[in-house]
């Protein structure tokens, strides 16, 4: 691995007796889109927010943009940009004026942070007053109001949720247009399909440890010794419950029969032979490996251990 942009060792984070981050390590690799997951309460935004130098670690090192977010905070408030989790602002104030707003504190010239919004689809909105934005309005700008600065590292707490199928899209494609232009993303999500997506790696954080972290695929099917073969056919002519070499029949539903295989060549075989056999048609034949869910699922209610 080649220059980490976000550096982190031994991350503890204590509220009272509550360890909600237990020595944490992350390396986040320059220009990767990475993703924290977890269940509620698993320590993600106290992650974040110690990233962000809000909130102060109680022990460990952090650099981020080789910056300590602690004692570097004017330096790092230039190249970092962040969505928190909550976010509000005044209802009267305006788009524009918010953009002002941010442009001012992070030392950038007005005009161009207006250029660039304009090139982030929500020019339509700048004479709006915030608190007459939908709920999926101000949760887009409070995503983009980050990228105005054009921050070295950027840091999103569940930036799409909430937002309508077409807004998650489009903030997908702002946030792979940051990252093409070399900013550092680190996001933390509960969408396991935006995690599969847009993330180059994710890590799995359980009670404020990371028990999983890899590229998102090799995550999925890390422990998964079985392909699920789901079948549907124009005459039913198969029998719940078939006996398919290297497979074990998992049930029956809509139509479907499904099994776990071990061996898929050997099962699907056999399979479309049965259905050949008997003068049927295959309406739907699916082939999956495990998804990043099913893995999530698994590792969080402790059925396989990480
Ligand atoms: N300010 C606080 N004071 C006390 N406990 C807190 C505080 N903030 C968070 N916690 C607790 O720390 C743990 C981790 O919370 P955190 O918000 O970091 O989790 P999360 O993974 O971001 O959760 P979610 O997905 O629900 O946002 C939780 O048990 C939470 O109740």
């Amino acid at each position: 691995m080649t220059d980490p942009v976000i550096e982190v060792q031994g991350l503890t984070k204590r509220y009272g007796t509550l360890v909600a981050v237990d020595g944490i390590d992350l390396e986040v690799i320059r220009g990767e889109v990475f993703g924290l997951l977890g269940p509620n309460g698993a320590g993600k935004t106290t992650v974040l927010e110690c990233l962000e130098g809000i909130r102060r670690a109680d022990a460990g090192q952090i650099r981020v943009a080789g910056c300590d977010p602690q004692a570097d905070t004017k330096t790092l408030r230039s190249k970092l940009g962040v969505q928190l989790q909550v976010s509000s602002l005044p209802d009267h104030m305006r788009v524009r004026e918010a953009v002002s707003l941010v442009c001012a504190w992070h030392g950038v010239s007005v005009r161009s942070g207006l250029r660039l919004i304009q090139s982030l689809g929500v020019e339509s909105l700048m004479n709006r007053m915030y608190g007459r934005l939908s709920t999926g309005q101000q949760r887009r700008l409070h995503v983009l109001l980050p990228l105005l600065v054009d921050p070295e590292v950027l840091v999103l707490d569940e930036p799409t949720a909430g937002l309508d199928v077409q807004s998650r899209l489009e903030l997908h494609l702002q946030i792979r247009a940051a990252q093409s232009r070399g900013v550092t993303v680190l996001l933390a999500t509960h969408d396991m399909a935006e995690a599969e997506l847009l993330c180059d790696r994710i890590a799995i954080i359980l009670h404020g440890k990371v028990v999983l972290c890899g590229n998102p695929s090799d995550v999925a099917l890390a422990g998964s010794q079985t392909t699920k073969v789901r079948i549907r056919t124009a005459n039913d002519s198969l029998l719940p419950g078939l006996d398919l070499p290297g497979a074990v029949f998992t049930g029956a539903s809509y139509g479907y029969l499904e099994w776990q295989s071990t061996d898929v060549a050997d099962t699907l075989i056999e399979l479309l032979n049965h259905v050949k056999g008997a003068r049927d048609t295959v309406e739907d034949l699916r082939v999956e490996r495990s998804s990043l869910e099913e893995r999530f699922l698994q590792v969080v209610e402790g059925v396989s251990k990480p």
